[in-house]
This record gives C-alpha cells, structure tokens and sequence, in this order.
C-alpha cells in the first residue's frame, strides 16, 4: 500500500510585517492556520526518484526537477544519509503562486512522509533546519497546525486556543510572485516600520501588510475581497500570504456554503472553495 500524505493550504489570518533584515528577508509576525483543502501525496518504494504530478491545477508546475518536492525528497537522502527512494505522486488541488503556501505545504509533506518511512531515528532540529533551507513557508506547513509564526518564519510558537472556523476561499486564477509582492512594500534593510502583533491578539482585528503592495501587483484582489464582503453571516475577509488568495470566515458552515455558490456563479473563471479552517 502506498504512504498517502495530505498539504494543506497554509491561511495567514494575520500577517503583519515588522521590518526588513540587513540580508534583505522580512521579518514577519503572523496567525497561520490550515485549511481543509489540500494536495494529496502518495509515496512507492522504487529505484530512484520520479515525480507524476496530476489533479486540476497539474497544469500550472512546470518540469518536476525544480518541483520544491523533489528538493525536498532529495534535501532529506542527503541530510539522513537515506538510501530509499520513492515514486511520488502528486495530486494538485491548490491553486499554485497563490498565498497559500501550495509548494511549501508540498514540501512539508514530503519531508513528514520521508520521516515516517525512514527506518532511521530522525533528528528534529535537522529537519526543520532542512524546512527552512527550502522556503520561509516550509517550517510552518511542517509543524501544520495553528501558530504564531515568527521572524521569516523560522520561529513558531503553537496556537491551542483557535476552534475550527468555516471559510470560503477566493482566487482569481492570477498567480502573484511573492518576492514581487515583498518588493514593492519598498523597504530597506534594516528598516523597521511596524509593531508585532499584540499577545492574544483576536486575528479579526489585525490586518494583512502584504495587502497594499498586492492589490499594486494584482488590482482584481480588490474585486475578491469586494465579493466577498457584505454576505451574511461574514465574520470577517483578509488576503493570505502575499495574495492573490483571500479567505472569509463566517458563522457557519451553511451560511459559508451559501456564499461559496453565490460567489462562484457570479464569478465563473475563479476558484472558489467552501472550506474549514484552524
Ligand atoms: C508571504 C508568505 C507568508 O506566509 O507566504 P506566501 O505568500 O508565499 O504563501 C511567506 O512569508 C513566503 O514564504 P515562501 O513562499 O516560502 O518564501 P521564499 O520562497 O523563502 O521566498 C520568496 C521570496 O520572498 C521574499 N521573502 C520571503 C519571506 C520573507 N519573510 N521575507 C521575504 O522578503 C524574498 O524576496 C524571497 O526571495
Ligand atoms: N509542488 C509545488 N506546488 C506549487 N508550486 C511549486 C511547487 N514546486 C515548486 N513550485 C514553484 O513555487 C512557486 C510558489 O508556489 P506556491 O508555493 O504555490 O506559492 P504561494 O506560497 O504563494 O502559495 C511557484 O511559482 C511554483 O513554480
């Protein structure tokens, strides 16, 4: 039987960035939290790595070499000196460059599944230090449970107080570099511009920095957040990440089914996802 793992989506309910390191990164305090919605990875014993990679967003990866999977398979043979090797499949239900840390979350998974299989004792200061050499996002989407994440992403302090929240999830089929994203906030290195999130801070009442800079890059976020706002039952709508994915959160599932059918017949080309997430 094949090992199945399940990515899913990384929501930012608050990301507030703090400031710019000398070495050019952001430094960021955040409430992330995941969605019920994932890509799907399965792992085969096999003689050496190969990568298939199917479902509706498929399309959007380009060559499995510089698929952050393969880093990621090929990152832990190294580190654990692991002589196995799989057949991944990867079944692609997130949209991809979308702010919800679709390749990150892969990457994670990957890493888990590999721990899991390995006959080895896994060390896990190794593993993450390996989560973070691959992308800011991947410690998170390791740890995959609701967090206060920290610095660019390395510090992560659990959340145990946050209950299940039903979400509708937005994006308008336009994928939003993140690096461009960032680069656009317009800040200097070592600059400092904002305060960090308050302790026990309630995420309906923070914001996203990254919105600003996004909406430059991508004006049609501003049309998300629009059809989403002002439905009943809305708690409250934010982007994630650094776009063009936003998330409402609302009272309750029906009501976020309600809105996920109107806003999907509105909007025919976007992906629309009724969901649950924390
Ligand atoms: C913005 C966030 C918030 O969770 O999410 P996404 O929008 O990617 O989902 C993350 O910080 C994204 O993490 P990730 O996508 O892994 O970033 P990386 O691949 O490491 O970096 C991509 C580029 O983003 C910029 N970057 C990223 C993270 C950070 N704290 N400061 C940065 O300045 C850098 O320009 C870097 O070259
Ligand atoms: N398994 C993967 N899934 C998604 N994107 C990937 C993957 N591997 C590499 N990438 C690359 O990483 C970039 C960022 O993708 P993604 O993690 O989906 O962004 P975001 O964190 O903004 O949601 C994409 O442009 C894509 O080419």
């Amino acid at each position: 039987m094949p090992h199945t793992e399940l990515a899913r989506a990384k929501i930012n309910l608050a990301l507030h960035v703090l400031g710019r390191r000398p070495d050019g990164y952001h430094e960021l305090d955040s409430i992330v939290a995941f969605a019920g919605i994932a890509d799907r990875l399965t792992f085969e014993r096999a003689d050496d790595w190969s990568l298939d990679i199917a479902g509706p967003f498929a399309a959007g990866l380009g060559g499995a070499p510089d698929n952050l999977v393969l880093k990621a398979a090929r990152g832990f043979a190294q580190t654990f000196a692991d002589e196995a090797r799989y057949r991944i499949t990867l079944e692609k239900h997130l949209p991809v460059a979308s702010g919800i840390g679709g390749g990150s979350a892969d990457a994670a998974a990957t890493l888990r599944a590999l721990r899991t299989l390995s006959a080895e004792n896994i060390d896990s200061g190794k593993l993450s230090a390996l989560a973070a050499s691959l992308g800011a996002d991947v410690p998170v989407c390791l740890v995959g449970r609701s967090c206060r994440m920290r610095g660019i992403g390395e510090r992560i302090d659990l959340l145990n107080d946050l209950t299940p929240m039903p979400a509708v999830l937005v994006n308008p089929r336009r994928e939003v570099a993140t690096a461009q994203v960032f680069a656009k906030l317009a800040l200097k290195p070592g600059d400092k511009v904002f305060a960090g999130l308050e302790e026990g801070a309630d995420p309906a009442s923070c914001r996203n920095d990254l919105s600003p800079p996004a909406l430059a890059v991508a004006p049609v976020i501003g049309e998300v957040i629009a059809a989403l706002q002002n439905r009943a039952g809305l708690r409250f709508a934010r982007m994630s990440g650094s776009g063009a994915t936003c998330f409402g959160i609302f009272a309750s599932t029906a009501v976020a089914e309600a809105a996920a059918r109107d806003i999907a017949a509105a909007y025919p080309g976007w992906w629309v996802m009724p969901t649950v997430i924390g």
